[in-house]
């Protein structure tokens, strides 16, 4: 199991050693400030008449404002080294989750929600970030400022100290006490946020969906709803955060008056000056923005929880592919492939069968038989509950990832073109193909034809899973993106279901010029002609297997299956 990262380990220890020693200067600051207005309290203000000195008043005017522009200018640097260790955090946990993420099988990922999966990378770090940055940062620079200046002040006057001292400790207390609702609020506002955005990001994706079935505004209701929900449950949050608000400020208030009364009381029995009664509200005063903030750590600190969890769920996610540790490269060979007694639970059951180097071999099956499931296991997507599959006699499963995919090129519906330019598709599994390999590849899928009807060409951009091109032209850019650099082992799965005669030839080259070994999965009866070989497949068995001319000529069920659907087209 991955283990999350401190919030303070590594670098980040040092950023935050940093900020210790900005709140001692914040505080010697505060504490330069104090003195100097101590000074002018007790030598120029109450002695004004006496003897009045035109260049202390200088001095302590240009004191103040240097103190001034040293607090302001330690708050910007606490300001930016906060900022450094939250984005730093975030960072290192961004590269964990996405570790995670690409470690997972796609069919691991399919049973969540893709929204939930987002709000992972983006509301949950931005939830940890703010807390290490504007929570644990700040609490660390404000504990530290007020400890060293109420010990300061101690030295001139213990008991305003403590009085100080003893108030700010009642409001931190207050505030602590109202944690626990806070806790429960901001888990609630995190489960609405993720509900709403769930169903948003299922919309964006399936939009013609909604509008095919004429239930706009019915989702449009639900997303009021949920909307409503998510407000609710946002300003019951903002309450117990502006309850939490209002202890803070309220203290700092009291802590000021409080000063002041038993400042009173301390120059009426003599046992100090006004002077130092005005500097110890002054540091009060100076410690105000500081503890406003703190209202809010609690905020942070429990949304930080909540996200932690979450970001904890997603990293026990069931990989269902394990990489070896220092796994070797696997070799590439003639490419071929063998099943020996593959099982994988609710889909394959002891699938045994070898794909020749070279030979074309059709799966075939009704829909659920695990004809995609057996292409996943023959390029790692997923690996098999029992049995191995061999690759040239190497079992897949102890060689590196990298290596098997890069013997296995793989095409079909749910390997999607990506966001960019056509180019950057076609590149995709080799950045830096020479130009003749592109050539070969472009010339076999009839990627030429493609650009011409594209206004930009290689550089026209492609949306996210290819909108914007027609099917037709996915399946070639797609098919010419898998057969890049000749894999000993090409993949497909249904590359020219619902597709026209052009686009089928385009398949038809592909299976004739493609050197390594193919499967394919595919319901068209002709293609068949052009396959060495035909696995049937049906609940997760591999019920026959042989030549197409034997096995379509025969009384089995691959011959009844296409004579079935014939049957169904001709009686449709
Ligand atoms: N993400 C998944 N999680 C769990 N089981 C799955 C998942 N995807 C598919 N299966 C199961 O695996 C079995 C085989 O499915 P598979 O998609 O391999 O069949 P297929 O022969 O390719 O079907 P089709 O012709 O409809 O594409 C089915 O019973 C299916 O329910």
């Amino acid at each position: 199991m991955i283990q999350i990262p401190r919030a303070i380990s590594g670098n980040r220890t040092w950023l935050l050693t940093r900020l210790v020693i900005n709140g001692f200067c914040q505080a010697a600051a505060t504490v330069a400030n104090a003195i100097l207005v101590e000074m002018a309290f007790d030598k120029l203000i109450t002695t004004a008449n006496a003897s009045f000195d035109n260049k202390m008043v200088w001095q302590i005017g240009l004191g103040l404002v240097a103190a001034a522009i040293v607090n302001a200018l330690l708050r910007v640097m606490e300001r930016a080294d906060a900022e450094r260790i939250g984005q730093d955090y975030a960072y290192e946990i961004r590269m964990i989750l996405y570790e995670r993420l690409m470690s997972l099988a796609p069919r691991a990922l399919q049973n969540r929600s893709q929204g939930g999966v987002m709000l992972r990378f983006v509301g949950d770090l931005t939830a940890l970030r703010q807390w290490v940055s504007l929570g644990l940062a700040r609490l660390t620079v404000a504990l530290t400022t007020t400890i060293a200046s109420l010990a300061a002040l101690s030295l001139v006057s213990s008991r305003l100290a403590f009085t100080v001292g003893l108030v700010l400790a009642i409001g931190a207390l207050s505030s602590m006490k109202l944690g626990g609702r806070m806790q429960s609020v901001a888990k609630e506002a995190r489960r609405r946020l993720s509900n709403l955005a769930a169903n948003i990001n299922e919309k964006v994706a399936s939009i013609a969906v909604v509008q095919v079935f004429g239930q706009s505004q019915r989702e449009k209701k639900r997303i009021a709803r949920q909307s409503r929900r998510l407000e609710e449950a946002m300003v019951d949050r903002a309450m117990v955060a502006g309850q939490l608000r209002g202890i803070t400020e309220g203290t700092a208030a009291i802590a000021s008056g409080a000063a002041l009364v038993v400042g009173a009381l301390e120059v009426a029995a003599g046992r100090t000056t006004p002077g130092v009664v005005v500097a110890a509200m002054t540091i009060v005063g100076l410690l105000v923005p500081p503890l406003r903030d703190l209202g809010r750590v609690q905020e942070y600190w429990h949304n930080s929880r909540v996200a932690l969890q979450k970001v904890e769920q997603f990293l026990k996610t069931p990989s269902l592919v394990t990489e070896q540790r220092n796994a070797p490269e696997l070799q590439l060979g003639a490419g071929r492939l063998e099943f020996d007694c593959v099982s994988l639970k609710g889909s394959l059951h002891e699938v045994s069968a070898i794909a020749e180097p070279g030979k074309i071999v059709a799966l075939v099956g009704p829909n659920g038989a695990g004809k995609s499931t057996l292409l996943s296991l023959a390029a790692r997507l997923i690996d098999p509950d029992k049995g191995k599959i061999l690759l040239d006699g190497q079992d897949l499963a102890k060689y590196s990832l990298e290596s098997v995919r890069r013997a296995i090129g793989m095409a079909g519906p749910d390997l999607p073109l990506l966001r960019g330019t056509v180019e950057k598709n076609l590149r995709y599994r080799w950045r830096d193909a020479p130009v003749e390999e592109i050539t070969r590849v472009r010339q076999i899928c009839g990627i030429d034809a493609v650009l011409a009807e594209l206004a930009e060409g290689e550089k026209t951009k492609v949306a996210e899973g290819g909108k914007g091109l027609s099917a037709g032209q996915r399946q070639r850019i797609g098919l010419a993106r898998a057969i890049l650099g000749n894999p000993p082992v090409l993949l497909l799965d249904e590359v020219d279901a619902n597709l026209d005669a052009q686009a089928t030839a385009v398949v038809d080259r592909v299976l004739a010029e493609h050197k390594g070994t193919v499967l394919i999965i595919t319901h068209r009866k002709e293609r068949l002609a052009a396959a060495d070989v035909i696995w049937y497949l049906e609940n997760g068995r591999l019920v026959e297997k042989g030549p197409p001319e034997v096995l379509l000529n025969s009384d089995g069920p691959t011959a009844r299956l296409f004579r079935d659907s014939q049957q169904k087209v001709l009686s449709a």
